[in-house]
């Protein structure tokens, strides 16, 4: 199943347990805006000129400007970009953040563009894309294969059109603006959210086996905070390939290495792996931070991980949630699990807009007061509705969107 019909069916279950009014479900499903820019034409370091295609999806914004982050990748495409912003709605809801949902990317392979063709590409990019995004409106952020350089040349590129504005976009470097502990923030939500479901099985992170696909900014600062709690990593993979070690691998290490050899490849600390397999290796808690659609019917039989933490938006297909339900695997759903990077864009943007700039204890702490609300807002879901955490979630965030569209009065004004 394709990453929109994917989302779009756990939207309407939800949308049937909560019983909404078909037209608002409707409604609610629609994307306010859907951006694709043809041309993004940048000149290539060798002269020739390569054209490159772009989008930006605004889901919905009854809640407050749209959020979301902004991906550079072979696959970008209308569809998956859709399903993302749509999960941003859902997600900023149950983290109860003042924000609806959009997302972005352009179809590019950022590792073969250099420095200045990347920065030429986010620049033309931006130029068509700038009177749409803003302050209030839609606020961009980081996601595969950008980071807080993508984010500064953003924010340049938009400041000429619009005057200097720190808060178009979050997860910035912090001599622009951008908050401490913004890039460590996915990840770290990750953690709390972890903590927060085996607390709730009357477990700890300490001496759990974990597999991490994935080691980027979201896997490599899991994989760090989990083995700094005692946690074993006993598998990891990247593009570059994957490596086992049963008695846990050395991190510190791992992450020196990828530091100077941009990937995983070739790091001594354990036998390599094949990475098509990395998601079925014996652990107690697997954590996708990859891609999309990647646990599915072909290999859902084979997990045996008890737990599932999904990193990743959308790593997990219908039809795999369904078989890992029988085997009694617990997953605790992206638009929870992986919410702590935009919980921490919003502290971002309020200390852009405040002009105040926090320290990163109260960044961390203020995430861990987020992370462990939203979990108990969406195992009250579980009670109410009888469901699992994935529903769990997709009820507490549609609810959310659902009541302040009406309250905002959908449906009143032009039917008279
Ligand atoms: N960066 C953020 O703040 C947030 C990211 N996410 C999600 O987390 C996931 C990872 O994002 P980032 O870490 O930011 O991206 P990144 O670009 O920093 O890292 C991506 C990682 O995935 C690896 N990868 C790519 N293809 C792979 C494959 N076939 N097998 C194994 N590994 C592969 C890359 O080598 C790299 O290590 C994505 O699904 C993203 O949407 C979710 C919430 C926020
Ligand atoms: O930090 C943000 O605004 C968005 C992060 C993002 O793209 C995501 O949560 O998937």
């Amino acid at each position: 199943m394709n990453a929109l019909a994917a989302t779009n069916r756990n939207f309407r279950l939800a949308a049937r347990l909560l019983g909404l009014d078909s037209k608002l479900e409707k409604s609610l499903l629609i994307p306010f805006r859907e951006i694709k820019v043809v041309e993004c034409t940048i000149p290539q370091d060798d002269g020739t000129l390569a054209t490159f295609v772009g989008f930006r999806v605004q889901h919905d914004n009854a809640r407050g400007p749209m959020k979301g982050g902004i991906r550079y990748h072979p696959e970008v495409e209308h569809d998956e970009v859709n399903a993302l912003a749509q999960l941003m709605t859902w997600k900023t809801a149950v983290a109860n953040i003042p924000y609806g949902g959009a997302k972005g990317g352009i179809g590019c392979d950022p590792g073969e563009l250099s420095t200045s063709e990347l920065e030429r590409l986010t620049r033309v990019f931006t130029q068509k894309i700038h009177e749409l995004i803003g302050i209030h409106t839609d606020v961009p952020a980081p996601d595969m294969g950008t980071g807080p350089q993508t984010m500064a040349w953003i924010l340049d590129e938009y400041s000429k059109f619009h005057g200097y504005s720190p808060a178009v976009v979050t997860g910035k470097p912090t001599d622009l603006g951008g908050s401490l502990g913004r890039d460590a923030a996915t990840g770290r939500g990750v953690v709390f959210a972890t903590e927060a479901l085996l607390n709730d099985h009357g477990k700890a992170i300490s001496g759990q086996k974990f597999v991490i696909q994935g080691f980027g900014n979201v896997g490599s600062w899991a994989a760090r905070l989990i083995h700094e709690k005692g946690g074993k990593i006993v598998a990891v993979s990247d593009a570059t390939g994957a490596i086992k070690n049963r008695n846990g691998i050395d991190i510190p290490s791992l992450l020196n290495h990828v530091k100077e050899n941009k990937g995983i490849n070739g790091f001594h600390g354990g036998d390599s792996l094949d990475p098509e397999l990395i998601l079925v290796e014996d652990c107690d808690i697997l954590i996708p931070a990859a891609l999309g659609g990647i646990i599915n019917r072909e290999n859902a039989n084979d997990i045996k991980a008890k737990f599932i933490i999904e990193a990743a938006n959308h790593p997990t297909d219908p039809e795999a949630d369904e078989i890992l339900s029988k085997k009694g695997v617990v997953i605790l759903p992206d638009i929870y699990a992986n919410s702590g990077g935009v919980t921490v864009s919003y502290f971002e943007w309020v200390q852009n807009l405040q002009g105040f700039l926090w320290d990163e204890k109260k960044v961390n702490n203020e995430l861990k007061t987020y992370m462990t609300k939203a979990f108990k807002d969406v195992k009250k879901m579980c009670q109410s509705h009888n469901c699992d955490l994935r529903m769990g979630a997709f009820t507490l965030g549609v609810n959310r969107v659902a009541r302040a569209t009406v309250t905002r009065g959908y449906g009143r004004g032009w039917e008279a």
